[in-house]
């Protein structure tokens, strides 16, 4: 097909040139796809396809007008198709086209909503190096990480639209496997020399000068190599953004709280378990008015902090705006306005800013006076940080860019650059010029039917201008008689004539001369004029980000206020003491029974038992959602609250989502635990919830017993553990900083059959749980009554170690006994009358007999018996088994160590 000539081999040829999915070419006022690619359009944005023909051959077809070109762009990028366009220049006497630019989704800067578009490089060297850049604000973050899973932690904060894995990721199918897990991002190869160590520093440094790797402390390799590599794609998909990343931000130095993917998922920060935005804990405390202040808020809530000083500093700014309504709702009303500047820095940057955003540029810049002085007027604000956070922003500056958009451009400016009328009278010398000439034309054409009609005596007579015709007298039919001479006719209508004369043709001319000339020259204004705009990106970033945080702050404000929320006490102790404690979004919704928490070195680990439903979950979540809206600066939904700062926030909870990716959940669960247990400090808190569920009873409790002794001693981290196994809460008895609380009910569930009803109370009381009431959960959800009833049977049988009833279709029944030592069901003595007294009886016999074996009495003849069969069976073995047993101190010995002491004796009687 190559052999195509003319137009479409050109765009053959263009094609060939880039390894982007689709190209759309300039042909005069169209962008044309030809081919598959005319093919792939008109199908996914439902184009019409045409055929062309060149050299004997047809090829289909598809255009869109130039400008268009944007949103049909932005559709195919978010369906993940990488486009190059191809835009068209005059060259000598025909046209010459070239690849201009390649958008993928981390090069899209034709974004509507407010969320940040990372692009991401990871590089994989002595460790991983990972570089983020969002074009559309010019934000730029370099961070390394030591393993997979804190490269994916960082990941999944970012969440980037489009990676970049180098070369040495590229063949890692685990980790490939995993990124595809963990984002929806799309994954481009970028030419591996791009990631080559020499050129990659060579790029940052030209980028951000000599000394940003060493300033902000940038030494590995693998970091250097993903930053060069992302600064070196933008510049080659040529949007011209550049100029716009102006700061290199280092990640992964100490002062934030560590909170791993899972958490940030599993505490719902930006969007709940099922993946919606709505009932996410942003979404229930978001007040910001402007894209950028939430953007910024997102950030604090994924990245809470752990200094001391600035969170105080914004816990103070918030304080201060709760306590001044007025002044906080005009600043509100006042930021409403705002443009986004950030993105605009890179608008500006890139040449795709038109006047209207400049125009908005220099409102949003008139702002910051306008906040300044509502908050200097308010003395409540005045001595805050909040009016040391807007001195940040660089004034005197920020007035003469705004000065310079003033006089430039006029008010309300038409949103196409290339037709004139954007820039003001007064500006440019010969603008003013060109303007008064044509000023003085469109006066004569006003005066003209006046002269006319007096002139030649016509009551019907106009001057008018359409594309066709020009400038042109207009003369009812009625009329035409007066027409002098000198009229020349063009047109003739039902009810009129259309005629020229000399002199209106002329000044037709000089008009379409000037207004010529007057775009031009416009245009060449506007050029000069956006780009200053660019240069001074920084600055607009930096009052952008200034105005976004009042707004975060103003936001954090406007909800205390509305939830009645409360400052906490921020410390460096080892304490969370929360008085009356809210679930954050849970309150919002429900009648919610506010709980304390009460945490500190002895008390740093607790049991919390209740039954299903109960409300165990959300109060541990609830601990975990205070500690962090503290860290980020924010009141919380507490009477009282006192927080030692925390290192990081470790959660693990139920998995629903790892199933749906085949992935065993048990497996996960102890990848996670193993995870906290590496991971948490002294200083971290650590929520558990049910873990060990996802095994065999036994294995679970033990794995659950052996998890908290390590926590407790090994790792002193504060800990919260939902279970539902009461043997945990025997820690509490055993392990000093270990402590039963349990979510109290109300009512007897065993005593339900009466239809009594269990009453949630959501009260966190002192002390273990007395049972579980699972069943009485199967009752509430609907299960039938008769399964509901049996099940409160077999459960007291249970309970009481009694043999069990199994009723068989036909009517007759067998029996089988719950075996406690294996946690399994044995068979139970067949009884013909299903007598459950004598196969209570029997049970109760099998249990005392059990623990014979480490009885010091004297064995009976019946067990020397048993035991010389044994011996007899298995050999000496069974001797030294039989030696251990008895040996053996329950009480002393942790759950894990009598399993795998249990495994040996296995071993060695299958011996
Ligand atoms: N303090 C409270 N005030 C009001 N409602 C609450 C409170 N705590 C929990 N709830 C509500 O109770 C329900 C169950 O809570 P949660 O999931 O925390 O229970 P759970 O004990 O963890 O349950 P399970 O053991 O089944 O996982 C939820 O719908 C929650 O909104």
């Amino acid at each position: 097909m190559t052999e195509a000539t003319g137009i479409v081999g050109e765009f053959f040829d263009l094609k060939a040139e880039t390894d982007a999915d689709v190209l759309a070419m300039q042909v005069g006022d169209f962008y044309e796809f030809f081919d598959s690619d005319a093919e792939l359009v008109a199908d996914e944005l439902d184009l019409k396809v045409s055929q062309k023909s060149s050299h004997g051959s047809s090829y289909p077809m598809a255009g869109v007008p130039v400008e268009e070109l944007t949103p049909y762009l932005k559709s195919l990028v978010e369906r993940g198709y990488r486009v190059a366009v191809a835009d068209q220049h005059e060259a000598g006497d025909g046209h010459e086209r070239e690849i201009t630019r390649v958008v993928s989704p981390g090069t899209l800067l034709a974004v509507t909503d407010a969320d940040a578009r990372y692009l991401l490089t990871v590089v994989h060297d002595e460790d991983y190096g990972l570089a983020f850049a969002d074009v559309t604000t010019g934000r730029f973050h370099v961070t390394t990480a030591a393993d997979a899973d804190e490269l994916l932690t960082t990941i999944y904060r970012f969440d980037p639209v489009e990676i970049l894995p180098g070369p040495d990721v590229r063949n890692d199918d685990d980790l490939l496997e995993r990124l595809r897990g963990r984002t929806d991002a799309a994954l481009t190869l970028h030419t591996a020399e791009a990631f080559a160590p020499g050129r990659a520093r060579h790029r940052v440094r030209e980028q951000f000068g000599e000394g940003a790797l060493d300033s902000v402390g940038i030494e590995t390799d693998a970091a250097v190599r993903a930053a060069g590599a992302v600064l070196n794609y933008v510049e080659e998909t040529g949007q011209g953004v550049l100029a716009s990343m102006t700061r290199l931000q280092a990640h992964g130095d100490g002062d934030h709280v560590e909170l791993d993917a899972t958490t940030q998922r599993n505490l719902e920060l930006t969007e709940t378990m099922q993946g919606d935005r709505s009932g996410s804990l942003f979404a229930t405390i978001d007040h910001t008015v402007t894209s950028a202040g939430g953007r910024l808020l997102q950030s604090w809530l994924q990245r809470p902090r752990r200094d001391r000083a600035e969170l105080q500093r914004r816990q103070s700014a918030v304080a201060a705006l709760t306590e001044a309504a007025l002044a906080r709702d005009r600043l509100r009303e006042v930021l409403g306005d705002a443009y986004d500047l950030e993105r605009l820095a890179s608008r500006a940057a890139s040449g795709s800013a038109d006047a209207r955003d400049l125009v908005a540029a220099r409102e949003t810049l008139a702002l910051l006076p306008t906040a300044r002085e509502i908050v200097a007027d308010t003395d409540r604000l005045a001595d805050s940080p909040l009016a040391a956070v807007l001195e940040r922003a660089d004034l005197d500056r920020a007035r003469e860019l705004r000065e310079t958009l003033e006089a430039a451009l006029v008010e309300d400016p038409p949103g196409t650059i290339t037709q004139g009328g954007l820039v003001r009278k007064g500006f440019d010398e010969q603008l003013d010029e060109l303007i008064e000439r044509n000023e003085a034309i469109e006066e004569w054409l006003d005066e003209l039917p006046k002269r006319e009609k007096r002139r030649h005596g016509i009551t019907h007579l106009s001057v008018d201008r359409n594309k066709t015709d020009g400038y042109y007298i207009q003369v009812g039919k009625s009329e035409t008689d007066a027409v002098p001479d000198s009229y020349e006719q063009i047109k003739t209508l039902k009810n009129s004539e259309r005629y020229t004369i000399d002199e209106l043709e002329e000044k037709e001319r000089e008009l379409l001369r000037i207004e010529e000339q007057r775009h031009d020259l416009e245009r060449q204004l506007f050029d000069e004029l956006r780009e200053k705009v660019a240069t001074r990106a920084e600055l607009l970033q930096d009052v952008g980000r200034t105005l976004a945080e009042v707004d975060a702050l103003a936001g954090l404000a406007t909800h205390a206020v509305r939830a009645d929320w409360t400052r906490p006490e921020l410390t460096d102790g080892d304490e969370i003491s929360i008085e009356a404690g809210r679930h954050p979004v849970v309150e919002r919704t429900t009648e919610f029974v506010p709980n304390d928490v009460r945490m500190d070195r002895d008390r740093r680990f607790l049991v919390v038992t209740g039954p299903n439903m109960s409300g165990k979950s959300t109060y541990m979540r609830q601990t975990a959602l205070i500690t962090l809206l503290a860290q980020v600066g924010s009141f919380v939904p507490a009477r009282q609250a006192r927080i030692g700062l925390v290192d990081g926030i470790y959660t693990r909870v139920g998995a629903l989502d790892e199933l749906a990716q085949g992935r065993s959940t048990f497996m996960v669960e102890m990848q996670e635990l193993s995870n906290i247990l590496h991971s948490a400090s002294d200083d971290s808190l650590v929520i558990l919830d049910e873990v060990g569920r996802g095994t065999a009873t036994f294995d679970g409790i033990s794995i659950a017993w052996a998890a908290t002794e390590y926590l407790v001693n090994e790792v002193g981290a504060k800990t919260l553990f939902a279970t539902h196994y009461h043997e945990l809460t025997e820690l509490g008895e055993r392990l000093d900083p270990v402590q039963n609380v349990h979510v109290a009910v109300d009512g007897d569930p065993d005593s339900d059959r009466d239809g009594e009803e269990v009453t949630f109370l959501r009260t966190v009381r002192e002390g273990p749980a007395d049972r579980s009431y699972g069943v009485h959960v199967a009752d509430l959800a609907g299960v039938p009554e008769p399964v509901v009833d049996r099940s409160r049977q077999v459960l007291d049988r249970l309970r009481n170690d009694e043999a069990i009833d199994v009723r068989g279709g036909d009517g007759g029944t067998t029996q089988a006994v719950f075996d406690l030592s294996s946690g399994q069901f044995v068979d139970g003595p067949a009884s013909a009358d299903g007598g459950e007294a004598s196969s209570g009886e029997q049970a109760q016999n099998e249990s005392t007999a059990g623990s014979h074996a480490a009885d010091e009495s004297a064995p009976s003849a019946e067990e020397k018996q048993q035991r010389d069969e044994l011996v007899e069976r298995f050999g000496d073995d069974a001797e030294d088994v039989l030696q251990a047993l008895a040996d053996l101190d329950i009480a002393e010995t942790p759950p894990v160590e009598l399993l795998s002491e249990v495994q040996q004796w296995q071993g060695k009687l299958e011996e």
